[in-house]
């Protein structure tokens, strides 16, 4: 079969809470629109990175489109740098906070985001390899990674699951942890309750965490949050608010060796890990196309 000009959309039925079919009709009504063919990839939960790296192998597909949240996101950047092709991808906002998509500035209206997706031509990114895992936007150890262990693992998902875990997660959370860090040639040690590693700028909610973010420029910023600052960083992390960088220390690096005294949760790109007391990061400069 000629795939030439064949579009491959990977769903996910579970991303935001929200019924995928309306996305689905709209995105093939779209492709027809233009003749383009178009295959469907659903995601199962489970062994999806394999299942898509083996289709992209088998194809030759010009584009990639997710419908899903920054984990679905990060599936097919996974996918795709493995394979070494590189096939643009495109984003149709279908998550719960959609960090990418905000960071983005992506039409967060679903028609628009797959014009915009089918349309537009991509531009280089950079992705964040921690632990040898891929991280498109930000990812963290401490407070946060826990509040994402505990909400992954009860039922309720969207916003307000996240916003039911908060609570018990803070009381429980021993804080804070010691950490180490090896970068640009120094080392910077002391105590932090989060320390979040981030390429992007902001979270899904719009709130600025990394104002010297930027998504091509080889670089990547650690964000040590001290401890006694946890009002301080609930108002970052759940609000509009710009952080305040008296309250925390930035480094700018292109790779970084972390090392915390205790094991501590690692969230990558909002999907929890494990705990972990040894990160290693690096940048892979401009390796992933990305419509935007
Ligand atoms: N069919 C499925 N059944 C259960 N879980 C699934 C299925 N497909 C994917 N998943 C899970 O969905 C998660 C990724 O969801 P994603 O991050 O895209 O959406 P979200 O969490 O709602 O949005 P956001 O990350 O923007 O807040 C992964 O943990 C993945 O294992």
């Amino acid at each position: 079969m000629n795939t030439a000009h064949k579009i491959l959309l990977v769903v996910n039925p579970i991303s935001g809470n929200t019924k995928k079919e309306n996305i689905i009709e709209q995105v093939q009504n779209e492709a027809k629109a233009i003749k383009k063919q178009l295959e469907i990839y659903t995601t199962k939960g489970k062994n999806d990175k394999d299942n898509l790296i083996k289709l992209l192998e088998k194809n030759h597909f010009e584009k990639l489109i997710i419908a899903g949240g920054d984990g679905t996101i990060k599936l097919g950047v996974s996918a795709v740098m493995e394979i070494h092709k590189n096939i643009p991808i495109g984003i149709i906002p279908a998550g719960s906070a959609n960090g990418m998509a905000v960071e983005l500035n992506l039409p967060l209206d679903i028609q628009k985001a797959i014009r915009h997706a089918l349309k537009n031509t991509p531009k280089p990114v950079d992705i964040v390899q921690i632990n040898g895992e891929a991280s498109i936007h930000i990812s963290d150890i401490g407070i946060n990674a826990a509040l994402i262990k505990n909400y992954d693992q009860s039922n309720i998902r969207g916003k307000l699951g996240y916003a039911l875990q908060s609570i018990p997660t803070l009381i429980n959370f021993k804080e804070p942890f010691h950490y180490k860090i090896n970068a640009n040639g120094k080392v910077f040690s002391g105590d932090a309750i989060m320390v979040a590693f981030a390429n992007a700028q902001k979270y899904g909610n719009g709130a600025v965490i990394n104002p010297q973010g930027k998504l091509n420029d080889g670089k990547f910023e650690i964000l040590i949050f001290k401890s006694l600052q946890i009002p301080k960083i609930l108002e970052t992390v759940f609000n509009e608010v710009p952080i305040d960088e008296e309250f925390i220390e930035i480094i700018k690096t292109n790779k970084a060796v972390i090392n915390t005294e205790n094991p501590v949760p690692l969230q990558i790109d909002g999907e929890y890990g494990r705990e972990t007391n040894f990160v290693e990061i690096s940048i892979a400069h401009k390796q992933v196309q990305i419509i935007y």
